[in-house]
């Protein structure tokens, strides 16, 4: 096995305004093998979103060293960037986020037109993800025509539409019933079994931590193994 994600020292401060600052992340270190799956715990403004936007390069650490799939993230120009976020990494978040006026092929879709696949290829893989996450048959339903579990299957396989090797969800079954966090949970099991992606998860959900391989917990901007 080889690593992922490799942390050291991430150090993250918001700046609000001379001459005030606000360190959130007090020195993370974190490394992640490819094929695992982590959860992250911790209460409510302890940093985890913090953490997950620097690991998925939506953000920039303030210092510390990161390697990214190999990547040199401080080295990084902003263009690398993007284009390690689109090919190795998939979204998935506790609001959806699916483009509300698209139907849910669309939506599965459109990291594919920014990846630049040709129209066919396009719609023959969003229709073989929507297979895999059961939602073939609601293809031509727009989000507003969905339940909030099958937004989600939905959006889980947006996230996998440029076949990344990390999935990183924030609080993913934070808005679903528990029958409905189940399935879509049992989903994430099967996309790291069965299709060998690395996962990263974030909930407030205990029992549905202890069901992945390691349990990280972040406390006042500190991660706990
Ligand atoms: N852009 C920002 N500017 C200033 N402070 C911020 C910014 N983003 C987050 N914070 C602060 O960082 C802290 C951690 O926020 P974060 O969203 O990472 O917490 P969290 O653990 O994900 O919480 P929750 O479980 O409620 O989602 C909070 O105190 C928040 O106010």
């Amino acid at each position: 096995m080889s690593k992922v994600i490799e942390m050291k020292d991430i150090v993250k401060k918001f700046y609000i305004g001379q001459p005030n600052e606000l360190e959130i992340l007090h020195g993370i270190n974190l490394t992640v093998e490819e094929g695992e799956f982590v959860s992250i715990v911790g209460a409510s403004g302890s940093g985890k979103s913090t953490l997950m936007n620097i690991i998925g390069v939506l953000d920039r650490a303030t210092s510390g060293y990161y390697n990214l799939a190999g990547l040199n993230v401080e080295e990084a120009k902003d263009s690398e960037l993007s284009q390690i976020r689109n090919k190795k990494i998939g979204f998935v978040f506790q609001s959806f986020n699916l483009i509300p006026r698209s139907n849910a092929q669309k939506n599965v879709e459109l990291p594919m037109i920014y990846g630049r696949m040709s129209r066919n290829d396009r719609r023959e893989r969003s229709m073989e993800l929507l297979k895999l996450v059961e939602m073939d048959d609601r293809a031509n339903h727009q989000p507003n025509e969905l339940s909030g579990g099958q937004k989600q299957r939905v959006a889980i396989a947006r996230a996998m539409a440029n076949d990344p090797d990390i999935i990183l969800a924030d609080e993913p079954t934070g808005a679903l019933d528990s029958k409905t966090g189940r399935v879509v949970m049992d989903l994430f099991h099967k996309l790291n079994e069965q299709e060998k992606k690395t996962i990263i998860l974030i909930t407030h959900n205990q029992e549905l931590a202890d069901e992945t391989g390691r349990v990280l917990t972040m406390k006042d901007g500190i991660l706990e193994e």
